[in-house]
């Protein structure tokens, strides 16, 4: 292996979760094909969810999802435990708790051995506070570098979060702020101050895992993380999963400040677009919603919040408990019957 030292962000053409296919693409690209039936699936791709979900016994479900992007940070430790974090993200997301995982990779014949055991250590050591242990995996050479994990966890057969449950009267909580799609963006720029930053890298590296130890103790409707497709493109999925609409008061919606001045001043990444692109038309905006917000709401989140539609009774204690374990959360809105729009967005 010859030894470089390249910047790692600087090796990918699009960072994190903005390197996913279009959510229009992927469903197009998924259909047509024979596809068969078994019962023990009681989640799979056809659903759109986060993860499949697959019943072993009365009480066991095994969970399995797969994530993996090119770097969005530079420092390889760091990258590492990103890529880690959210692909453990999507089990969490189901209700699950992840126990396997093997690493996937990718790697330029040049990177040198430092950076890949670094971004294997950081991975590791991420998926472990998760609960789970790595177990192999698979790597191959490519121009740009590529690190993500394929999970399993399990989750009781009767305890799946779906992103398809939403019911009417539901509130909707969403954790951790939007924007990070946005500030990675600025920051391939060095337009980004380094506190900043920081926040946003502890915030990517931070598993979901103690948001989704709060919610399962509720009667949580639907779930899903908030993440490439960006909380407009995974509200619509889980408004036309649930037959409901979601309405999303846009001033509720936590988000970095640092992103909506950068929004403003066009470090909008390309998967926004896509998103846009997918979800708008099934998206009303009343009222006043600034542009450059709304491009936050279309913004790819790598290693994002978990949303979910919490029946009313409970969603204050539920809130209060998600901040009481130290999960930045907000109340952004609530669940309708299906209106005409799949997602109201309200200024
Ligand atoms: N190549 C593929 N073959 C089969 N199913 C796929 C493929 N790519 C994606 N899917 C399925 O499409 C659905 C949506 O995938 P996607 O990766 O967007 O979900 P996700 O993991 O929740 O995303 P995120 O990482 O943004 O949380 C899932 O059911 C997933 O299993
Ligand atoms: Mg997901």
């Amino acid at each position: 292996m010859m030894e470089t030292e390249v910047k790692l962000t600087k090796l990918a053409s699009c960072a994190g979760c903005g390197a996913k296919v279009g959510a229009g693409t992927l469903a197009r690209m998924l259909e047509g094909f024979e596809t068969h039936y078994d019962p023990r699936l009681i989640v799979g791709y056809d659903k759109s969810d986060d993860a499949s979900v697959y019943v072993i016994t009365d009480e066991v479900a095994l969970v399995q999802t797969t994530d993996f992007f090119p770097p969005i940070v530079d420092d390889p430790y760091l990258f590492g435990q990103i890529a880690a974090a959210n692909a453990l993200s999507d089990v969490y997301a189901m209700g699950g708790e992840p126990r396997t995982a093997l690493n996937i990779m990718c790697l330029p014949e040049s990177m040198d051995k430092h950076t890949v055991h670094e971004i294997l250590r950081g991975g590791y050591a991420k998926a472990y506070e998760a609960g789970a242990i790595i177990t192999g995996g698979h790597t191959i050479h490519g121009a740009e570098p590529i690190y993500g994990l394929a999970v399993a966890g399990f989750v009781h057969p009767d305890k799946v979060l779906t992103n398809s449950g939403a019911e009417p009267g539901d509130v909707l909580l969403l954790t951790k702020p939007l924007g990070v799609g946005v500030i990675t963006t600025a920051a391939k720029a060095d337009l980004v101050e380094a506190p900043v930053l920081d926040r946003i890298y502890r915030q990517m590296a931070t598993l979901n895992k103690a948001a989704r130890d709060v919610l399962v103790n509720y009667p949580v409707h639907s779930c899903t993380d908030v993440t490439g497709f960006a909380l407009l493109g995974h509200s619509f999925e889980m408004a036309q999963g649930s037959g409901c609409t979601l309405y999303i008061r846009a001033h509720a919606v936590p988000f970095h400040p640092e992103a909506l001045e950068l929004a403003r001043m066009g470090f909008i990444p390309a998967g926004a677009y896509r998103n846009r692109e997918y979800a708008q038309a099934g998206v009303q905006v009343s009222g006043k919603v600034e542009q450059a917000l709304e491009d936050l709401f279309y913004d790819p989140q790598t290693s994002g919040g978990l949303l979910a539609a919490v029946p009313e009774e409970c969603a204050e204690e539920c809130l209060q408990q998600l901040l009481a374990a130290g999960v930045e959360t907000a109340r952004i809105g609530y669940v309708t019957e299906q209106q005409e729009a799949a997602v109201c967005l309200e200024g």
